[in-house]
């Protein structure tokens, strides 16, 4: 089932905390909505599922038509950033969708059985729900989601405080969890692996607004503006001023190449000058913070240099690694 939006702006205090004026995910399609801390993310998703308590107005949309609350009920299930379980059950808590929807005990556990086993965690099925790690209850909190069958399935940062390997083990479980699924999905996060893994499309959202849609290969290839650009990673913004272009240019730090011992740059390249402000260990790689007379560019860099605050340098970016942002923007 597909769900979207129309006008759908959201209020709260006097200040408009999201405004889109159309978003739409198709069936089968998952949706990543990226946007740094406190953009609107967690509050649109509430929005689209009307779990909100702020001031909405505009339409929600399941397959085209306008859906009321008892729509949205039916047809969303919703994994929420901190998942709240019963002290009962692993399965029982599993199986609480289920239950919610009027199905009996039995069945509802043996839907819901293959979803623990799905996310990993079935051999804690037994276990009181409020006894687990917060990746084991956040697996559980996905499972109970995905057993109700949803036709919308929303999630707001799932994968919030899980370590690394937690993270991409569940990332992975995830994945494969959702492309047997029949849904609409739409993923919020901060993260962009997150979206890259999980994500068909992606929507950059930026106070509220959402300011480029597209591919998630496209989007994050190509940033509409500078603030898509710092989002996406592109974090090295080079203005005229600096490199003699016509136009504001973006780059991701880690195609900025500090040019050492009077190395020729690359051809093609935009090469410019700065002064090192610092070097930060980032383990494997270095992040050298260079003053310009613009402002300040970072370049990250796995060559071992030794360059210590104060040091001139001299930076150097191949054509194909920078993305012009248009004037009138920028
Ligand atoms: N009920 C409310 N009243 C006033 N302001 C609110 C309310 N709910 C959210 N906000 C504000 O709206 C903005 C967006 O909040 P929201 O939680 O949607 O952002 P987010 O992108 O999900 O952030 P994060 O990544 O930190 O979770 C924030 O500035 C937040 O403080």
């Amino acid at each position: 089932m597909s769900i979207g939006c129309r006008d759908l702006r959201v209020t709260a205090g006097g200040r408009q905390l999201v405004a889109v004026p159309a978003l739409d995910i198709a069936d089968g399609e998952t949706l990543a909505i990226l946007g740094p801390n406190g953009s609107g993310k967690s509050t649109l998703l509430r929005a689209l599922a009307h779990l909100d308590n702020a001031s909405r107005s505009g339409t929600v949309l399941l397959d085209g038509q306008l859906a009321t609350t008892p729509d949205l009920r039916r047809a969303v299930a919703a994994v929420l950033q901190r998942p709240v379980l019963q002290r009962a059950s692993v399965l029982d808590n599993a199986a609480a969708g289920l239950r919610l929807r009027g199905v009996g005990r039995a069945e509802a556990r043996q839907r819901t059985e293959p979803w623990l086993d799905a996310l990993g965690v079935a051999h804690l099925a037994q276990r009181n729900a409020r006894t687990l790690s917060g990746g084991e209850a956040q697996r559980v909190a996905i499972a109970r989601a995905l057993a109700v069958g949803p036709r919308v399935l929303l999630l707001d940062e799932p994968f919030t405080g899980l370590d690394a390997t937690t993270r991409t083990d569940l990332l992975a479980d995830l994945h494969a969890a959702l492309t047997h699924l029949s849904a609409s999905v739409l993923l919020v996060t901060h993260d962009r692996d997150e979206a890259r893994s999980l994500a068909q499309r992606t929507a950059l959202l930026v106070n509220g607004e959402i300011r480029q849609t597209g591919s998630t290969a496209e989007v994050f290839d190509a940033p509409a503006d500078p603030d898509c650009a710092t989002l996406l990673g592109f974090t090295a913004h080079l203005p005229p001023a600096l490199t003699g272009l016509d136009t504001l240019v973006v780059a991701r730090p880690e195609r900025c190449r500090p040019l050492t011992n009077g190395a020729p740059p690359p051809p093609d390249a935009v090469v410019f000058e700065g002064t090192v402000r610092r070097a930060v260990p980032l383990g494997g790689a270095t992040r050298l913070d260079v003053d310009t007379t613009t402002g300040t560019v970072s370049a990250v860099t796995t060559a071992i240099i030794a360059a210590r605050p104060g040091d001139p340098i001299r930076l150097a970016i191949a054509a194909e690694h920078l993305r012009a942002m248009s004037t009138d923007v920028a």
